[in-house]
Order: C-alpha cells, then structure tokens, then sequence
C-alpha cells in the first residue's frame, strides 16, 4: 500500500472525507459566547420591528394633512402639545392644529402621522409654543412604522449562519440572551517525528523544533473546533496504535502532521495497511501534500497531514477547515473561490494542480493574485503572509502575468452566499 497508492482529485478526497463527518448536536449558550459560532437552528422574530411607530429625526409630529398649504415663505403654525424623548411613551393625541415636539427613536403620539426635521420648522433651536411648519408633508413622511424592517414570525437567522456581529445585534433586539448553536468539534492534534524539539529545547544537530502542531492548533481554533494536544507520536506502529484507540475516545476528529510518505519510519502510512484502519484515501493529485491521508479508525476519522510544513498549511485549508466546518454546522464549508489576472508569470510546469501561497492585491480596479515565491513544502518563513491559494492547472506551462487564475482564500464567509459554489 506504501507504494502503490490510488491517486485521487482534490474534489474526490474532500468528497470522501465530508461523507463522513456529521453536524454536532445542539447547545445553548449565552449571547455573549456566541460570537463565531454556528446557529444549530433558525431563530424568529418576536415581535416587529421596530416595534412601535417612531421618528427617526428630531422635529415635530404632526398631521400631515394639517401642513397642506405650509410654504417657505407663509409658513402654518401649529400649536406645540407635547416634548417626546426617546423611550417616552407620549400622553396627547394630536388634534387637528396641534404639533408635538419629538426626537430621534422616540414614539410617535397618536393621531401623527409625519415628522419634519428642526431644521425646516422657523425656529429650529427654540422652545416655542406655535411652530411654524416651513413645508407640506406626506402621510408617512418620515415616520419608521411598526414593522417596516422586520415583521413578527420571520426568520432572522438561519441555522447553519455564523454569528458574527451583525447577528450579535438582531439577537440582541429581540432580546435572544441564550442562543442555540452547535456544540464545537473536538479536534484531536499530534505530530509525529523523533526529530522533533519542544518549543523550550535547544537546537541539536539533526533535529528541529515542532512548528506544526502550534501552528494547526491555531488553525483548528480559528476554524471553530476546540483543539485538544496529544504528546508527538514515536514511530513505532504498534505504541502508535495503542496511542491512537486512547486519543479518539476523546475526540470527534483527529489531525495528525508527519508520516504519511514512503519513508521506511512513516508511521500514518504504515497505519492505513492495518485491517481495522479504513482508507479514505492517501494520494492527492495536488502539490505540495500529495501524500495527504485520511483514514477511518475505530469509527473516527483521522486526518492525516504531511509533515512539510508548507504541504501541511495547504493540506489544513483544503481538507481540515472544511473538515471542522461541516462538524460545526457550517453549511458553505467551502473556500471563497475568486477569479483574479496573476501578477507575474509562473512557468515552472506540473503534472498535478499546484496551489501556490500568495496574497491578493487590486490594480486599476482589477483584482491581481501575487504567488509566494518560498513555495517549497519544506518551507515556512513565509506562511505567515498567506491569504490565498492560487491555483495553477495541471499540465502545459504554467501560467502567464495577467491571465486569470482561480484562487481559493482563506477566510471563509459566516452565511450561505448565493451563486458560489
Ligand atoms: N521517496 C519519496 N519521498 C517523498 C515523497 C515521495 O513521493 N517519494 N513525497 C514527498 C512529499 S511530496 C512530502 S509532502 C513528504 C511528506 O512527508 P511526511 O508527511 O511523511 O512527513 P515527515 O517525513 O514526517 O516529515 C517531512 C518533513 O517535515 C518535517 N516535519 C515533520 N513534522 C514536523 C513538525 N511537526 N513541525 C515542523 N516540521 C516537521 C520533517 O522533519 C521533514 O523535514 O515526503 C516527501 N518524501
Ligand atoms: O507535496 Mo510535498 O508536500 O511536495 O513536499
Ligand atoms: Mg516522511
């Protein structure tokens, strides 16, 4: 199985790994730990809103039909009944003649049915006791009726959105203070390699210090799963065994970094040849991480990336992001996928689709995908500056400045965007 392995697409692999991978279940949690999660179901509008008739100026409610013949120039003076502050519930109806004196947000009084603005009124500044209305109104002008944003019963959130801070504050208005969202994938995280140093050790001649683990730990946080750190693997299959059955207890998924090759210690690669490791699939055509793993293990999936840390980077984003998505509830899993002209040719030709680090910038009104040229898998100094993929076909000789190229991005949305696929 080592060497001869099944070569798969990008889309295939994620295929096989998303039909395995079901939505968490149900919790409730406070609104103000809410923020970045997933709504496990859509949530309704209690009431309108707004949720009384109000004014959305500072100026007078009026009768419109009171204002009828109001001009520049032969303003009509309306007796001033009332001040109205916002949050005042007012306590005169207005009769013909009569005017109130109201602000921004506060409610109308009965019987108005427009505002004007201070501004158009002859004395804007003063407290009078007749106003003089320097224009003629129409029924509803300036008036935010009841239920004109959001009607009662509609739905103003959608199971599987993202709570961001938008959805913050329609939960907020309707007075949502525990939200039902999806419970946060455990993602299981080790690496394996005896070459690998902890953070505090020094250098030794032939080793180096673990830069995956922190780095996918980030990730998974970023991604919404809760990362749950194992000690590294040691190489021998059968410890690894034994150490895996004790980790998926504990977890939903489980991410691993290193091993997946042919190499004679490759521990991952070894586990796929076992009878109870089901083979999702373990050769990608993409570069770098072609040898990107997944595989079944006492019912849970496993994800198998490489140990490159660059190959490990993009293995993250195509498989693992989308992996902790879909368990969260996330119902666009996918990256945003933009069309962009590349910035400078690259020539360099590859038998599979290359997906190049880079960063998107904007020319003339055009959108331009800039590859990072420390592209190696082994590479890493560079991660940090990533933004994007793009991705170079298969075949032929790469791809020209200025052609257009399909990129992926990082970031992934919070809502179900049409006509993206
Ligand atoms: N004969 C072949 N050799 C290799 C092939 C191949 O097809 N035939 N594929 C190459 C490709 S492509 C990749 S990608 C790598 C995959 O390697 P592994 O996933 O098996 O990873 P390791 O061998 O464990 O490590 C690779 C590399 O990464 C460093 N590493 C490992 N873990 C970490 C970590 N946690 N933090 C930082 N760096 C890490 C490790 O020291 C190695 O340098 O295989 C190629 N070989
Ligand atoms: O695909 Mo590997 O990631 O080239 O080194
Ligand atoms: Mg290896």
């Amino acid at each position: 199985m080592r060497f001869s392995r099944q070569m798969i697409t990008v889309e295939e692999a994620l295929h096989r790994l998303m039909g395995r991978l079901r939505v968490q279940e149900k919790e409730e949690v406070h609104i103000t730990e809410a923020y970045g999660r997933t709504m496990a179901e859509d949530v309704y509008a209690t009431d309108d809103l707004p949720h009384f008739d109000r004014s959305p100026l500072d100026g007078y409610a009026v009768r419109a039909i009171d204002t009828a013949l109001a001009t520049p120039e032969l303003p009509v003076r309306l007796k001033v009944v009332e001040t109205i502050a916002a949050g005042d519930v007012p306590a005169v109806a207005l009769t013909e003649g009569c005017a109130s004196r109201i602000m921004t947000g506060a409610m109308l009084p009965a019987g108005a049915d427009a505002v004007i603005m201070f501004e158009q009124t002859e004395q804007p500044a003063a407290l009078v006791a007749e106003v003089g209305i320097k224009r003629a109104l129409r029924q509803g002008e300036n008036v935010s009726r009841r239920g004109g944003e959001i009607a009662q019963g509609a739905v103003i959130v959608r199971a599987g959105e993202k709570v961001n801070a938008g959805t913050l504050a329609i939960l907020a208005t309707y007075g949502y203070a525990r939200v039902p969202v999806v419970r946060k994938p455990r993602i299981g995280l080790l690496s394996t390699g005896v070459e690998l140093l902890d953070i505090d050790q020094p250098l030794q001649p032939g080793k180096i210090r673990n830069s995956n683990t922190l780095m996918l730990s980030a990730l998974i946080a970023e991604a919404g799963g809760i990362p749950l750190l194992f000690p590294n693997m040691p190489d021998d299959l059968g410890v690894a065994k034994g150490a895996l059955a004790e980790h998926l207890k504990k977890v939903d998924v489980l991410v691993t970094s290193g091993g997946v090759s042919v190499g004679d210690y490759d521990v991952m690669a070894a586990l796929t040849d076992e009878p109870d490791a089901e083979l999702l699939f373990n050769r990608i055509a993409m570069r770098p991480g072609s040898p990107t793993t997944a595989l079944v293990l006492h019912g849970k999936p496993i994800i198998a990336l490489s140990g490159n840390p660059g190959a490990c980077f993009l293995g993250f984003e195509l498989f693992v992001r989308p992996a902790v998505q879909k368990l969260s509830g996330v119902q666009d899993v996918w990256s945003r996928k933009v069309k962009a002209r590349l910035a400078v040719t690259y020539a360099k030709p590859c038998p599979y689709p290359r997906y190049l680090r880079g960063w998107l910038t904007e020319k003339d009104g055009f959108l331009y995908a800039q590859p990072d040229f420390n592209e190696k898998a082994g590479n890493l100094g560079t991660l940090k500056n990533s933004e994007c993929f793009i991705v170079i076909p298969a075949g032929g000789s790469g791809k020209r400045e200025g052609e257009l190229v399909e990129v992926l991005t990082h970031t992934t949305p919070s809502w179900k965007r049409e006509g993206l696929s």
